[in-house]
């Protein structure tokens, strides 16, 4: 049985369908909420040889006319390049207004195709069919689409919400151990903002029920995109626990070096320290963060090369940044999370330095 979670934007409210074995119902489940037609189904290399073809005999029974775009794998396709590239693709093909992108893969793919939805001829719906637990928990909802900037992650985008999320656990099968354990990166932030006895589940267990915990994610990140849609009342921001510094790593690392939930490991490590100082987060629930990391094998200490001076000149360039002041987000006890304006400089460089 497939999980329908409802992301209850007021606009546009969609579906996060959950379940096992499902993309080969895509076309069908797509078909109920978009008519058929053109659409371009948007993948890597790496993703179309496992599921591309599922997905096109699905959709094409379903009456879709189907232009498979294939792009190389890894964080530096989500550039503006690639968006040109890809839509030039679409152009040629005779993709139309009524036309739809279809993303099938992890977090760089919904992004890229995401954005191009957004400014294909001014804007097209298009639909999320997530394959990695960093699409499935996080990326795949919420409609933050775009690509990193030379200057800094994710500097180039819209807000464009997906018509509906199509989430077949069993697509992670065959994703490799490393891809696999960086999704817990941003499952260990959803506890720590939102849900404390995840992160106990997570401490006591070593082998959860991914479809529950897949769930159970999309329900904590549903509940604050449909409160908080274009982040613009504090609580949205919220997501963004271990992303200042952790985007700053990737900036500075070169885009690709750290998977981006591995870099969001790292960034929850210095977070959780600053939370220790600047929220009274006990050093016992910081260490709880920190060891429930090492458990995903997710990286807590980093290398010389990425010099303090250069993450924090990365730093600088973050969204969250207004009128010259850093917006942070602390924890002061697990499950809760506020932007704080109290932390500094030198407080995001001591965080920093104890990475070392
Ligand atoms: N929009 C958002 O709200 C949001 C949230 C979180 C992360 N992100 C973005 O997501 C991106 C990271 O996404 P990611 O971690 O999924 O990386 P990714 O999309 O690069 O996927 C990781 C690797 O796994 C491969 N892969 C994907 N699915 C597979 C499968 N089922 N089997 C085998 N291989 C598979 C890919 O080809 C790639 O090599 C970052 O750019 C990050 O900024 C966005
Ligand atoms: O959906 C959100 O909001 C998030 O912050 C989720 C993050 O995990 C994600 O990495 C997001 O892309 C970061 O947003 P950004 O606005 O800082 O680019
Ligand atoms: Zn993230």
């Amino acid at each position: 049985m497939a999980a329908r979670i409802p992301v209850l934007i007021s606009r546009n409210p969609y579906e996060v369908i959950v379940g096992h074995d499902i993309l080969r119902r895509a076309g069908e489940f797509i078909s109920q909420v978009l008519p058929a037609s053109r659409c371009a189904l948007i993948t890597d290399s790496n993703i179309a040889p496992l599921y591309a073809e599922t997905v096109e005999t699905s959709l094409e029974a379903a009456g879709f006319e189907v232009t498979t775009i294939i792009v190389p794998p890894g964080e530096p396709s989500k550039a503006l390049g690639f968006i040109e590239d890809v839509c030039d693709q679409m152009i040629e093909a005779g993709l139309d207004r009524r036309s739809a992108v279809i993303a099938l893969g992890g977090g760089v793919i919904g992004d890229l195709a995401g954005f191009v939805a957004s400014i294909f001829y001014r804007g097209i719906p298009h639909v999320q069919i997530p394959t990695t637990v960093v699409a499935q928990v996080d990326s795949s909802l919420g409609g933050k689409t775009g690509v990193n900037s030379r200057k800094g992650k994710n500097l180039l985008g819209a807000f464009h919400q997906p018509s509906l999320v199509i989430t077949d656990v069993n697509t992670l099968d065959t994703l490799p151990k490393r891809e696999f354990n960086e999704g817990f990166g941003e499952i260990i932030k959803h506890a720590a903002i939102r849900d404390a006895a995840m992160l106990e589940d997570l401490l006591a267990e070593t082998s959860p029920d991914l479809g529950e915990l897949i769930s159970r994610n999309v329900k904590i990140k549903a509940r604050i995109v449909a409160e908080d849609e274009f982040e613009r009342h504090g609580l949205r921001a919220l997501l963004n626990f271990g992303h200042t510094i952790g985007h700053a790593i990737e900036n500075a690392a070169g885009y690709g070096r750290y998977l981006h939930g591995e870099a969001i490991s790292l960034g929850l490590v210095a977070a959780a320290r600053i939370s220790v100082k600047k929220a009274d987060l006990s050093e016992e629930s910081a260490e709880k963060i920190i060891t429930a990391l090492k458990a995903y094998n997710l990286p807590t200490s980093l290398p010389a090369d990425i010099t303090t001076d250069t993450l924090l000149a990365a730093l600088s360039r973050d969204k969250k940044f207004e009128s010259g002041a850093i917006r942070f987000v602390v924890v002061p006890e697990l499950g809760e999370a506020f932007v704080s304006k109290d932390v500094t400089e030198e407080d995001l460089r001591e965080a920093i330095e104890s990475l070392r």
